[in-house]
C-alpha cells in the first residue's frame, strides 16, 4: 500500500484515522475509498511469531538442561522428590509434597517463564508489553530458597549467552524475579495480550515424559499466533507404525499464526513444513487423544463417546499441548478433554495450541459446540469440556458428547 492509498483510505463503521486502525486492528480490516471501494487490509504479525518462535526454541533448550542438570544443592534429594508422587493442593495443580520440592518444580517453570520474557522484550522493544502467565515469583522470593533462584538465574544467563544475540549485562536475580513477574496481565478483550504456559504438562514433564512450552499472543480478544515446543515429541507420528518408523528424532516447534496455517518444523531447525489435520471421515477409523492424568480428564466419559463413535483404536494418552500439535499434523484425529466438576480452564493451557490445531483446518469447541473464547481474562468459562476434530467429524464428535452427558446425568 502506497502513503497515497492511505490518505484516501477511511476504516469502514470506524472513525479512527486509517493509520491508527492499521496498527491497533488485528486480522482483516475493511476499508472503503472515497468512491466506496472496497479493500481488505490483512494484518500479519510475521514480528511477533519470529519473535515467539525463538523465546519458545530457547525455553525448550532450558527445559531441556533443567531435564539433566540440578536446581538443588543435592540432586540426590531433588530426585527423591520429583519422583514422589505429585500431591495436589486445593487449585489441583501439581506440587510435590514438601514445599521444597514445590520449589523445584515451579523454580523450573519460572526459568522458562523469565527467559520467555527476557526474550519477547527483547525482540519487540517498541511493542507495549503485557503477558499472562502460569508463574509468579512468591515462592523464590522465600529465604529458604536463595540456592534455587542463583541457580535458576545462572541457566537463564547461559541459555542467554550460549545463544549468542544479545550482547546484555549479566542478569541478576533481581532481574531474573522481575522477568517472572512480568506475567501478572489478566489479559481480556482490549489490546495485546501474550499468553504463557512456560512447562505446560508439568507432570509429564517430572515424569520425562511429554509436555510443552506453550505461547499465544492475544489481540483484542483472539488468539492471533501460537507456538508450542514440544522437546519430547518424536518428529514422527506418534500414532500407527511409530515404534517400527526409522525415525526416532524428539523435539517438534509447532506455529501458526491467523489465516497463513499451521507449520512444524524440528527445535533443531529443520526447515518447516505445512501440516494439516486429518482427513478421516468414518468415525471408526479415527484414534483419539486424552490426558495421561486420570485426574484431569473424566476417562470413563471420553470411553463412552468414543464407544458410540465406533472407535476402534485404544485412546492415545499423553500430557500437555502436545496433544493440539500431534492432531494438528494428524497423529490422531480427535482430542477429548472433560476435566471434574469445579475444574476452571486457563486460556494459557489452551491459547496456543487452540490456533495451532484450528488453522492446521481443526475445529475446537465447549461440549455444547461454543467456540472458546479467550477475551475474558485468566479463565475460560466453558460448558463442560473440549473437543477438537475435523471439519467431517464435529457434527458426530458433538452428537456424541451430548448423548453421553445426558446418560452421565441421568445415572447420577
Ligand atoms: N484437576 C485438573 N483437571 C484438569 N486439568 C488440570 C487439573 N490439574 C491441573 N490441570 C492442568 O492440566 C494441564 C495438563 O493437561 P493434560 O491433562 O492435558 O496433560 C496442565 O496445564 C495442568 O495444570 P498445570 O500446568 O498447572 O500443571
Ligand atoms: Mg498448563
Amino acid at each position: 500500500m502506497t502513503g497515497n492509498c492511505l490518505k484516501i483510505l477511511t476504516p469502514i463503521s470506524s472513525s479512527k484515522p486509517l493509520l491508527f486502525s492499521l496498527l491497533s486492528k488485528p486480522t482483516k480490516t475493511q476499508f472503503k475509498t472515497s468512491s466506496s471501494f472496497v479493500l481488505s487490509v490483512k494484518m500479519s504479525y510475521h514480528k511477533e511469531l519470529a519473535a515467539a518462535k525463538k523465546a519458545a526454541s530457547l525455553a525448550a533448550q532450558l527445559c531441556q538442561a533443567l531435564n539433566s542438570c540440578s536446581l538443588s544443592p543435592s540432586c540426590k534429594v531433588q530426585k527423591v522428590l520429583l519422583q514422589s508422587d505429585v500431591q495436589s493442593k486445593s487449585d489441583k495443580s501439581p506440587v510435590t509434597v514438601a514445599d521444597y520440592g514445590m520449589l523445584v518444580v515451579s523454580g523450573r517453570a519460572a526459568c522458562s517463564q523469565a527467559l520467555v520474557t527476557f526474550v519477547l522484550e527483547r525482540e519487540l522493544p517498541s511493542e507495549p508489553f503485557s503477558l499472562v502467565a502460569e508463574e509468579d515469583s512468591t515462592d523464590l522470593r522465600n529465604d529458604g530458597a536463595t540456592d534455587t533462584l542463583e541457580r535458576i538465574t545462572k541457566l537463564v544467563n547461559e541459555t542467554i549467552t550460549s545463544d549468542g544475540s544479545y550482547s546484555v549485562p549479566t542478569l541478576s536475580t533481581e532481574d531474573v524475579l522481575k522477568a517472572i513477574d512480568s506475567g501478572k496481565s489478566e489479559g481480556g478483550s482490549a489490546g495485546r495480550h501474550w499468553v504463557l504456559d512456560p512447562i505446560d504438562g508439568t507432570k509429564g514433564f517430572v515424569r520425562g515424559d511429554q509436555y510443552a512450552i506453550a505461547l499465544a499472543l492475544l489481540d483484542e480478544g483472539k488468539v492471533v499466533l501460537g507456538v508450542l515446543a514440544c522437546p519430547n515429541l518424536p518428529l514422527a507420528s506418534i500414532c500407527g507404525d511409530y515404534d517400527k518408523s526409522s525415525n526416532n528424532e524428539v523435539g517438534c516447534l509447532f506455529y501458526a499464526e491467523i489465516g497463513a496455517g499451521t507449520y512444524m518444523q524440528s527445535l533443531n531447525g529443520s526447515s518447516p513444513v505445512k501440516v494439516q489435520v486429518t482427513a478421516i471421515e468414518n468415525s471408526e477409523e479415527a484414534s483419539f487423544f486424552e490426558s495421561y492424568e486420570k485426574a484431569h480428564s473424566q476417562h470413563d466419559l471420553s470411553s463412552s463417546i468414543a464407544k458410540k463413535l465406533g472407535v476402534k483404536a485404544p485412546p492415545v494418552r499423553i500430557d500437555s499441548q502436545v496433544k493440539y500439535g500431534a492432531l494438528s499434523r494428524g497423529d490422531g484425529a480427535i482430542y477429548m478433554r472433560f476435566p471434574r466438576e469445579g475444574y476452571r480452564e486457563k486460556i494459557w493451557d489452551h491459547a496456543a495450541g487452540c490456533i495451532v490445531v484450528t488453522e492446521a483446518g481443526g475445529i475446537i469447541s465447549d461440549a455444547a459446540g461454543n467456540p472458546l473464547d479467550f477475551s475474558k481474562g485468566k479463565y475460560l468459562d466453558l460448558n463442560v469440556g473440549i473437543i477438537v476434530t475435523n471439519q467431517k467429524l464435529m457434527p458426530k464428535l458433538l452428537k456424541a458428547v451430548k448423548e453421553s452427558l445426558e446418560e452421565q446425568s441421568s445415572s447420577l
